[in-house]
C-alpha cells in the first residue's frame, strides 16, 4: 500500500473507532435518566437493585438474580400484560442495555428479577454485568415493552389459535417470560391458544440452562394441549440432556418449521416445499389457512433473516415467506 493510501486507511479507521466509541458512551436522555432510591421502579428513572446472586450457567453465560426492596416495587397493575425487559446501566461507561426478566411480573411481585445473560467477549455491558460480584448495587429502569399479548378474554381477531415462538440463543428469554406468565399458574392456562416453542442453539453445551429447559419441559408435559417444545442444535458436543424434549440436529429451517406446522395440522402431508405440487402451485397463491397463526421470532439477526426476512422490512421473506405466511402473522423481536 502506498504512503497516502495508508494514511487514508488510518484516518478512516480512527474516525470509525471514534464514532463507535461516541455511540457507546454519548449520554442520551435515557442513559442520563436520574437515579431515585425512593420511587418505585419505572422506565423514567434508574432504581438501585441488589445483585443477590450471579451463578455461572452454560458456557459464556450467567444466571443473575436482582432484588428490590418492597418500597421500590411498582404497583401490581403497573406492568403490562406483555413481554418486557429492563435496562441495566453499566455504571463505569454510563451505558445501558435491555435484559428480559425470566419470571416477568410474577418474579417482580416477589421483588426478584432473574436474568439469563450471555457474555460477549467484545461486548461492553454483558461483560461488565457478568463480572459484578454478588452484593453489588446495580441501576435498572423499566419496564420496556417488547410485545403485548392480547388478554385471554379478547375474542377479537387479535386472539390467536396457534402461536409459534422461534428463538436462537438468549432470544429464548422473552419467550420464557411469556410462557412463564401463562403456564406457571394453572388458573391462567387457557384452552384456546396452542404455543409451539422452537429453540435453537449452536451446540448441546450451549442450550439454555436446565433451570429453564426443565421448567419448560414440565409445563409441556402438564399442558400438552397448549404447549409443545422443539429443540435444535447445529452440532451435538455433549450427550443429549435428559429433558423429555426431542433434540434435532440442524438449523431451524424449512424442514423443522414444516414438521412443526404439520404437527399442528397447519400443513398437509403433500404440502412439501420439494413436492411437484408445490412447484406447480406456488405457496403464495395457495388459499390461506383460516386458523389464526402468529409467529414471534427472536434471536441473532441472521437467524431472523433466514426465518422471516430482515427486521424493518415490510415484506415477509425467509422460510416463512416461502411458505406463504404474511407480514401480519409475524413479529420480529
Ligand atoms: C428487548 C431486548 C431484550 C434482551 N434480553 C436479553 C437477555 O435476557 N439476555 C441477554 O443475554 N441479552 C439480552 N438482550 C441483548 C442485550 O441487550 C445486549 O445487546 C447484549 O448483552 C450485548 O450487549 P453488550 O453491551 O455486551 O455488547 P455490545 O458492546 O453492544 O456489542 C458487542 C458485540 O456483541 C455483538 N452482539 C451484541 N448483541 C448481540 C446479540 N443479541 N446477538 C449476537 N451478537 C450480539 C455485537 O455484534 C458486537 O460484536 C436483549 C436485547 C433486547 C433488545
Amino acid at each position: 500500500m502506498t504512503g497516502p493510501s495508508r494514511v487514508a486507511v488510518k484516518v478512516v479507521s480512527l474516525a470509525t473507532a471514534g464514532a463507535f466509541t461516541a455511540y457507546l458512551t454519548w449520554p442520551s436522555p435515557s442513559k442520563a435518566a436520574r437515579t431515585s432510591a425512593t420511587e418505585p421502579l419505572a422506565s423514567t428513572h434508574f432504581t438501585p437493585a441488589t445483585l443477590a446472586s450471579s451463578v455461572p450457567s452454560v458456557p459464556h453465560s450467567k444466571l443473575l438474580t436482582l432484588t428490590l426492596p418492597p418500597h421500590l416495587l411498582p404497583p401490581k397493575d403497573a406492568f403490562p400484560r406483555a413481554i418486557w425487559s429492563i435496562y441495566v446501566k453499566d455504571s463505569d461507561l454510563q451505558i445501558e442495555r435491555p435484559y428480559t426478566p425470566l419470571e416477568g411480573t410474577d418474579g417482580l411481585e416477589r421483588g426478584e428479577l432473574k436474568l439469563w445473560v450471555k457474555r460477549y467477549d467484545d461486548g461492553e455491558v454483558s461483560r461488565w454485568l457478568c463480572s459484578r460480584p454478588p452484593g453489588e448495587m446495580l441501576e435498572i429502569r423499566g419496564p420496556v415493552q417488547t410485545w403485548a399479548m392480547p388478554p385471554p378474554s379478547d375474542t377479537s381477531a387479535e386472539q390467536f389459535d396457534e402461536v409459534f415462538l422461534i428463538s436462537g440463543g438468549t432470544g429464548i428469554t422473552p419467550f420464557y417470560q411469556l410462557l412463564h406468565s401463562l403456564f406457571s399458574d394453572p388458573t391462567r392456562v387457557s384452552g384456546k391458544t396452542h404455543y409451539t416453542l422452537i429453540h435453537s442453539s449452536p451446540s448441546t453445551s450451549t442450550l439454555p440452562p436446565p433451570q429453564l429447559l426443565d421448567t419448560l419441559s414440565a409445563w409441556a408435559r402438564r399442558y400438552p394441549r397448549n404447549l409443545s417444545l422443539s429443540l435444535c442444535v447445529d452440532a451435538r458436543d455433549l450427550p443429549d440432556p435428559p429433558l423429555g424434549i426431542k433434540l434435532h440436529e440442524g438449523r431451524v429451517g424449512s424442514a423443522v418449521l414444516d414438521r412443526a406446522l404439520r404437527r399442528r395440522s397447519l400443513r398437509a402431508q403433500t404440502d412439501d416445499a420439494q413436492s411437484w405440487w408445490a412447484r406447480v402451485w406456488p405457496a403464495r397463491s395457495r388459499p390461506q389457512t383460516p386458523r389464526r397463526v402468529l409467529f414471534l421470532v427472536c434471536g441473532p439477526d441472521p437467524m431472523i433473516r433466514a426465518i422471516a426476512g430482515p427486521k424493518g422490512v415490510q415484506t415477509t421473506g425467509g422460510v416463512l415467506g416461502q411458505m406463504g405466511f404474511q407480514e401480519h402473522q409475524i413479529r420480529r423481536l
